[in-house]
């Protein structure tokens, strides 16, 4: 990026305070000449608002209220919305959907068919129930909401009754199952937004992708998405909401395994990049970005901003507030990213913006030789409180040993390794070796997608027998199970001096034990892997310690 071009201040100037309320006192001051000039069909001046599938399940009427403040004159809002989920995501629609998927391989069970009967009665439920909300006179919503509800689970039943008898779920028939979820979210959020007045028009993007997709999923595939995605929703006219299904295509390998779950951010950020917005906005059941998962640390602190390598190492580590994929496209045009809360959409939230620190071009870019770590930041940053951004922990993990039986250099060591795991779907989060002996911090990524308890289990299971098994011809292969990995997380690690051992010695001193430490391929990341059981008391004593001893 060239400069900083968004800055906030406080107080807020009219000009730029775009839903007063709704954002607090943030306010986003943008200098960009384009921002002032906007001439975008439909008016311009696009705010995307990102809603996640529990938000939608649980508080679809707050997020009636959230776009209704933000339609002000001059002002467009886009929705976009991933699957209901009526408690968590684990139990929401998208998990049901892939179960549905992989039930219809099982000849002895008919799952799938009860699974798509109590989506589709879980969605009439609820539409009846919001459109009830606003009187009488929203018959005519309802009757259209559950008609297309009906036929979208009529397809759906269709797709897996072929899927049955071809005897094959391939890639692409998990994305049409998946693409039901966010298809039926938001049917149900614009039959919910008419019933409140709202010129809502739902857009489906599941067949957007008319374009060649040239090298993959590349840069030049997801800006051509977000041009084709801007055309839909301007050709739609001046003064409409669309609700925009997070779900945006088949791809090449599929959506799950490509981009996993979590899509739907990314789909909101490659609308918000098409649109130019100004602003995206994903909105969650939670403040914004703390200093540890709140839920778990009473004491942790709500983050204003962080920069977008620091969100996505957290997520990447355990602390899933939005998808990494998310970032790269959205800094790159500049457009602030703000995380709120849906329950308390006062609040301002968590801002991610680069560090303008790190875009100066006085300071040293890496380029191939990367800057010793308090080479520069020392004096830059010395009137900054140092001390890391957040501490994260990611459960579910298996370290696995490897100890070489070869006694001469085998360079086709840590390639053939990474073959075997990558044949069983297994990713490497963290990895520590000598030239004889390999330690890997593991995370089964079939068992991720495949939801949860002991169908996970059993992936999981089968994935590191499979993989033990082929790693033997190497060595002497042993499995530690049911570890995490903690990790400290911030811009400011590589400039404090002494940041690992208080780390390290905080785990020590508190009675838990390290298994494996990994520290400096990224500059702002140290982790380590501990024993699962000790998770919830390592972040603890790491934010007790680690927040406030060197303000
Ligand atoms: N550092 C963190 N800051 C905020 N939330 C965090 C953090 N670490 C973990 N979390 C958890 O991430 C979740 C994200 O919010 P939520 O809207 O509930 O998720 P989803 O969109 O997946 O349903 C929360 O449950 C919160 O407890
Ligand atoms: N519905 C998808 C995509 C998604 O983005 O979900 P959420 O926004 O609720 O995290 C999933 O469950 O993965």
């Amino acid at each position: 990026m060239d400069s900083p071009m968004v800055r906030r201040e406080r107080p807020s100037l009219e000009a730029s305070n775009f839903i007063n309320g709704i954002l607090g006192n943030r306010t986003i001051i943008d200098s960009r000449p384009h921002m002032l000039e906007r001439n975008l069909p439909g008016g311009g001046n696009w705010v995307v608002q990102k809603f996640g599938g529990t938000s939608v399940g649980k508080f679809p009427v707050k997020i009636a209220d959230i776009v209704l403040a933000g339609l002000k004159p001059g002002h467009r809002i886009a929705v976009v919305c991933s699957a209901r989920s009526s408690t968590t995501k684990s139990e929401g629609t998208t998990t049901r959907l892939v179960r549905a998927a992989h039930n219809v391989l099982d000849t002895h069970s008919g799952e799938f068919r009860d699974i798509v009967q109590t989506i589709r009665l879980d969605h009439l439920q609820a539409g009846k129930d919001a459109c009830s909300v606003w009187g009488n006179n929203n018959n005519d919503v309802f009757t259209m909401y559950s008609q297309n509800v009906n036929a979208a689970c009529q397809n759906l039943l269709k797709i897996l009754e072929a899927a049955r008898f071809l005897r094959a779920v391939t890639d692409q028939t998990e994305d049409m199952v998946i693409s039901v979820g966010e298809k039926l979210s938001c049917l149900y959020m614009t039959a919910l937004l008419q019933a409140r007045g709202v010129q809502a028009v739902y857009v489906d993007l599941s067949e957007t992708i008319t374009f060649e997709i040239g090298k993959g999923l590349d840069e030049q595939f997801y800006l051509r998405l977000g041009e084709a995605i801007a055309e839909r929703v301007f050709a739609l006219g001046p003064d409409i909401v669309p609700v925009i299904t997070g779900y945006f295509g088949p791809v090449p390998g599929g959506l799950l395994k490509q981009i996993g779950r979590g899509y739907t951010d990314l789909c909101a950020a490659l609308t918000a990049v098409g649109l130019k917005a100004r602003e995206l906005q994903v909105w969650k059941e939670v403040d914004g970005i703390f200093t540890a998962d709140p839920r778990k640390v009473p004491s942790a602190r709500l983050l204003d901003s962080v920069t977008p390598s620091e969100a996505a190492e957290l997520t990447f580590y355990g602390s899933e507030v939005i998808h990494p994929f998310t970032m790269g496209q959205v800094i790159k045009a500049s457009i602030p990213i703000c995380i709120k809360n849906v329950m308390n959409p006062r609040n301002q939230g968590t801002i991610i913006l680069p560090d303008p620190h790190e875009d100066d071009p006085a300071i040293p870019r890496p380029g191939f030789f990367r800057n010793r770590s308090h080479s520069y930041g020392l004096n830059r940053y010395q009137k900054q409180p140092k001390r890391p951004t957040a501490v994260t922990i990611k459960r579910g993990i298996t370290v696995l040993n490897i100890h070489s039986k070869k006694r001469t250099r085998a360079y086709g060591f840590l390639m053939s390794i990474f073959r075997i795991l990558e044949h069983h779907h297994l990713s490497v989060d963290l990895i520590s070796s000598s030239e004889v002996h390999v330690s890997m911090a593991l995370h089964s990524e079939r068992a991720m997608l495949s939801g949860h308890g002991e169908e996970r289990m059993h992936i999981e299971s089968a994935a590191l027998q499979g993989a033990v098994d082929d790693l033997s011809q190497w060595g002497d292969v042993d499995l530690v199970p049911d570890m995490a990995i903690i990790s400290l997380v911030g811009r400011q690690l590589k400039t404090t001096i002494g940041i690992s051992g208080r780390f390290f010695s905080t785990l020590g001193e508190n009675g838990i034990n390290i298994e494996m430490i990994s520290q400096g391929a990224s500059e702002i990341n140290i982790s380590c892997a501990i024993e699962e059981r000790d998770a919830d008391r390592a972040l603890n004593v790491v934010h007790a310690d680690l927040f406030t001893f060197l303000e």
